[in-house]
């Protein structure tokens, strides 16, 4: 599903990737582990196409990614995005939160107006139903909770009916109990649907109970790829140089800080 050769992204004098090769298969649920800065939005936004690559080939279902109009049409259909901070509209209801996932096949005028057809109505809702909360479809936004804002968030990418979604760190910002809760409800989408999903996560825990493969980050270079069992104290060394032994078997210490709200919308610099 997809497919990326020698890909490199530079910012000014800084590699922040350096030659990654990877292959994605379609449904499957990969979780991109790494310490903070070893590449991982990065690679999530190169991908996307928020960030434009410095070199490199990236296919999505067998087509080449890239940055003209046409491409990035079809890109933006296709890939969903979730991300750390939700990215939900406060004022707006919950349901119209999960609407603007629909904006993309919608006619323009009808979405400016804030009118969506019968059928979108019904995508939206169905997605609601996804995360379990179809009750508050009515409520503002920001009477939400946290992991409730997190579920809009997996509805809206949801309502997008996309081939892939890419989470970026979509549960750092909440409780362990919520994490778990958020990333099953992900997951199960993401099986139920066929949807292939990239996840960031800087959590071990997490990484290990809900990746089906697991790939290391470090320093801007792939350092691991393997399943979730082969993730052993050898490993946790390479993707985290200077991990002690507590570290290791424990996801607290490995949690980053909230990163600024906007960062993951904003696009690069030219
Ligand atoms: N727009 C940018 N301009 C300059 N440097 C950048 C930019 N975006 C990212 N970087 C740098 O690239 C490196 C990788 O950043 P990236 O955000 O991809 O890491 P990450 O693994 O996602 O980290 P975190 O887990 O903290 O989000 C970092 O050193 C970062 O400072």
């Amino acid at each position: 599903m997809i497919e990326i050769r020698g890909l490199n992204k530079r910012y000014g004098a800084f590699d922040a990737l350096k030659g990654i090769d990877l292959d994605v298969k379609p449904g499957e649920f990969l979780v991109v582990l790494g310490p903070s800065g070893a590449g991982k939005s990065t690679l999530l936004r190169c991908i996307n196409r928020l960030a434009e690559p410095t070199s490199g080939d990236i296919r999505i279902d067998g087509q080449p990614v890239r940055s003209d109009a046409a491409s990035l049409r079809r890109l933006r259909c296709q890939v969903a995005m979730i991300f750390q901070h939700y990215n939900v509209v406060p004022r707006l209801s919950v349901q119209k939160n999960v609407l603007t996932g629909r904006l993309g096949a919608v006619p323009s005028v009808l979405s400016w107006l804030q009118i969506f057809p019968r059928k979108d109505v019904a995508i939206a809702l169905e997605c609601l139903r996804r995360v379990e909360l179809e009750d508050k479809a009515e409520l503002r936004t920001d009477t939400l909770s946290g992991g409730q804002k997190q579920r809009v968030g997996i509805a809206r990418a949801l309502a997008q009916q996309p081939k892939i979604i890419l989470a970026d760190e979509p549960v750092a910002s909440l409780d362990p109990k919520t994490s778990r809760t958020v990333l099953n409800y992900l997951k199960q989408a993401s099986r139920e649907l066929g949807i292939t999903v990239v996840c960031n996560l800087h959590q071990i825990d997490y990484a290990r109970e809900f990746g089906e493969r697991i790939v290391g980050v470090s320093g801007g270079r792939i350092v691991f790829e393997g399943g979730p069992d082969q993730l052993n104290g050898d490993v946790l060394h390479k993707i985290y140089p200077g991990l002690d032994e507590g570290d290791s078997r424990s996801a607290s210490p490995l949690r980053s800080p909230p990163a600024p709200a906007l960062r993951h919308l904003e696009l690069e610099e030219a």
